[in-house]
């Protein structure tokens, strides 16, 4: 995104209002923590004036006590005349709130770090339900992935804003109990403080936008900067790295962006820290005046030593709390910016959905697929993938798909998973349009896996169950599926069998090969009872034997299902019941193997050349 879509000055105090929703997230995160949050600081709001109070009421106490003309020698004599009772009484009650305000602090530092744990993952958990809604086209925007790496910061990033928040409305109420009690000596005394501090106020929101301004606009490098860091020190890269020795490429990008970031970032500090400075001089001198205007009237009489205390020490209380409550309101407004992206993601709606009055998916499906003049061009690509595309997939029929690199076979399989809608024409599932089917029931009906499957750090059992995650602890299901993807063989080899971590990103993960990965992702394909079974090249990998099994178990396990391979090997290939060879995004041909070959075209030309090479 351009940087002129970034929030400017004047957007900062509209972002307070995303405060109250965020508070609702920390509800629902935890009402009952919550809840008591709130009484506890509640509660701890007003202690500080009243344990000052009780200080001045101590104190006038002991100024009376000692103006009396008849006074006790001992303290044994003091405690026995009964004249001290009222003074113990006060230090009694400061004693108990000092506990008392002990306590109860930390209890909000406990209850408060539980409240932002329950929210990172309530958060969390949101954020990936959300993701998932979202369409595949979105993923592959760039503009959306800063959207999404924004949103993701917020969760980790906006957590201590809960402890902010709740702390400014305890602050609040603290200022408010002090400032009654200013007020009613003397109302200019107020006004002289926050004569103090308001400059310090607009300076430092002047320098949280400034800040945020900048993060804004960096998203696209800053995500450039943590990818060249991740892509210099993973274990999929370092292979490459080395052998390519480009480290030193890597580091020295890395460090033209931050050194980039850190200028940029040491202007604004400095700049800062000669305003700043300036403005918070201003105010320690008004706190003096009226530091000095009580002591002047303390000497002539008007205040009591009680009262130089009680407000010498209110007047401190007040600019520490006014100054911490005007930056940190500063700063929750620049924070509550930021919740602005989180919002945005969320508000982010998947454009393929189910209709409203979804139709179910037959079952069994009888007619079969068929595509009708389907077009289809990328979001942000000028090209069409595939154009003009007509063909049918007879219910039941297995139909390889051939055609060289870039042809159009994955964008089909993609259209036929509606993992993206065609741009033109129509694909229609027994007569009606894929699009009126309910979306779960479509993808439930549709196992695909493609050439770039997951390779999931996780067992090798869920690694297979992830074709059907339902059925993880299935056992005997996820064997059988394994057998039938030759991958029980692979799974023998495992020290712990299927309880093996594979992949290395984890301790005691163990990697696989590329062609045992593949066998693990095809089992997925068996675990689950999809009517429509795509294999999309994830055989690559596989040596020739292996691949012809694979396809060959393929080809009977598939009796009943309509089924989907695309390929590379003739091999393989000429093992389905019709063979549809795909040039520029376009049916280019079809047939059988036989009948293909006996043509002169595409197919026989590719079909040659590679018989060609093993001859
Ligand atoms: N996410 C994408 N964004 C933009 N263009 C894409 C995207 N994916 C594929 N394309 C383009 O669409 C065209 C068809 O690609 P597709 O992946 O369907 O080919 P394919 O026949 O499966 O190729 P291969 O045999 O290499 O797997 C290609 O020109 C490709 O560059």
């Amino acid at each position: 995104m351009a940087s002129s879509d970034a929030p400017t000055y004047a957007a900062r105090w509209a972002a307070l209002k995303n405060i109250p929703p965020f508070l609702g997230l920390v509800w629902r995160a935890s009402p009952g923590l919550t809840g008591a949050m709130i009484l506890l600081r509640l509660a701890r709001a007003v202690m500080p004036v009243a344990m000052l109070w009780i200080g001045k009421l101590i104190i006038d106490e002991v100024v009376r006590l000692m103006a009396a003309d008849a006074r006790p020698d001992t303290l044994v004599e003091w405690w026995q005349s009964g004249l001290s009772d009222q003074l113990i009484l006060l230090i009694a009650a400061e004693l108990g709130l000092a506990l008392a305000s002990d306590l109860f602090g930390r209890l909000v530092t406990y209850a408060d770090s539980l409240l932002q744990e329950r929210l990172v993952i309530s958060l969390s958990m949101r954020l990936m339900n959300h993701a998932a809604d979202l369409d595949l086209a979105s993923f592959e925007d760039a503009g959306f992935q800063d959207r999404l790496d924004r949103a993701r910061r917020q969760t980790m990033g906006r957590i201590p804003l809960v402890g902010q928040v709740m702390q400014q409305m305890q602050d609040g109420v603290t200022v408010v109990s002090f400032g009654a009690g200013l007020i009613a000596y003397n109302p200019w005394l107020v006004v002289l403080l926050l004569v103090a501090l308001i400059p310090t106020l607009v300076g430092q929101m002047h320098f949280n936008a400034e800040l945020y301004a900048m993060n804004w606009r960096r998203a696209p490098e800053r995500r450039e900067r943590d990818y060249l860091r991740m892509i210099g020190a993973t274990s999929e890269s370092a292979k490459e790295v080395k052998i390519f020795g480009l480290n030193a490429f890597l580091r020295d990008r890395y460090r033209e962006l931050a050194e980039r970031f850190y200028a940029e970032n040491r202007v604004i500090n400095r700049r800062q820290l000669v305003v700043m400075a300036v403005l918070t001089g201003i105010g320690t001198l008004c706190y003096y005046g009226a530091y000095l205007w009580i002591i002047g009237r303390t000497l002539t009489g008007t205040l009591s030593l009680g009262d130089l205390t009680f407000l010498s020490g209110s007047f401190l209380r007040l600019r520490g709390l006014i100054e911490g409550l005007l930056s940190s309101f500063s700063n929750m407004a620049s924070q509550a910016l930021y919740l602005d992206d989180l919002y945005r993601f969320f508000d982010e709606r998947p454009g393929i959905a189910s209709p409203p009055d979804a139709l179910a998916v037959p079952a069994p499906i009888r007619q079969g697929i068929t595509f009708e003049n389907v077009g289809f061009r990328y979001p942000g690509a000028g090209r069409w993938a595939v154009r003009d595309l007509s063909f049918h997939l007879n219910a039941g029929e297995t139909v390889a798909l051939v055609g060289e690199n870039g042809a159009g076979k994955t964008t089909i399989v993609k259209l036929l998973a509606r993992l993206y809608d065609p741009t033109e024409g129509r694909i229609l599932l027994d007569g009606r349009d894929l699009r009126d089917y309910d979306l779960d029931q479509l993808r439930a009906a549709v196992g695909v896996i493609f050439q770039d499957f997951v390779r999931y750090a996780m067992s090798a059992s869920d690694n297979i169950a992830a074709g059907r995650i339902e059925a993880r602890t299935d056992r005997p299901r996820i064997e059988t599926a394994a057998e039938r993807a030759l991958a029980d063989q692979v799974i023998a080899k495992l020290p712990a069998g299927y309880d093996q971590m594979v992949g290395k990103r984890f301790a005691h993960g163990l990697d696989l090969s590329g062609g045992e990965w593949q066998k693990l992702a095809i089992a997925r394909a068996y675990m689950r009872d999809a009517q429509i079974l795509i294999l999309d090249e994830p055989t690559a990998a596989l040596d020739a034997r292996a691949e012809f099994e694979v396809f060959q178990r393929f080809n009977d396990l598939s009796t009943g299902r309509t089924a989907l391979l695309i390929s590379h090997r003739f091999s393989s290939v000429r093992m389905a019941d019709r063979i549809i060879v795909i040039e520029h995004g376009r049916v280019q041909d079809e047939g059988t193997h036989d009948q293909l070959v006996a043509r002169e075209g595409r197919y026989r030309e590719l079909f040659e050349l590679q018989a060609r090479g093993y001859r």
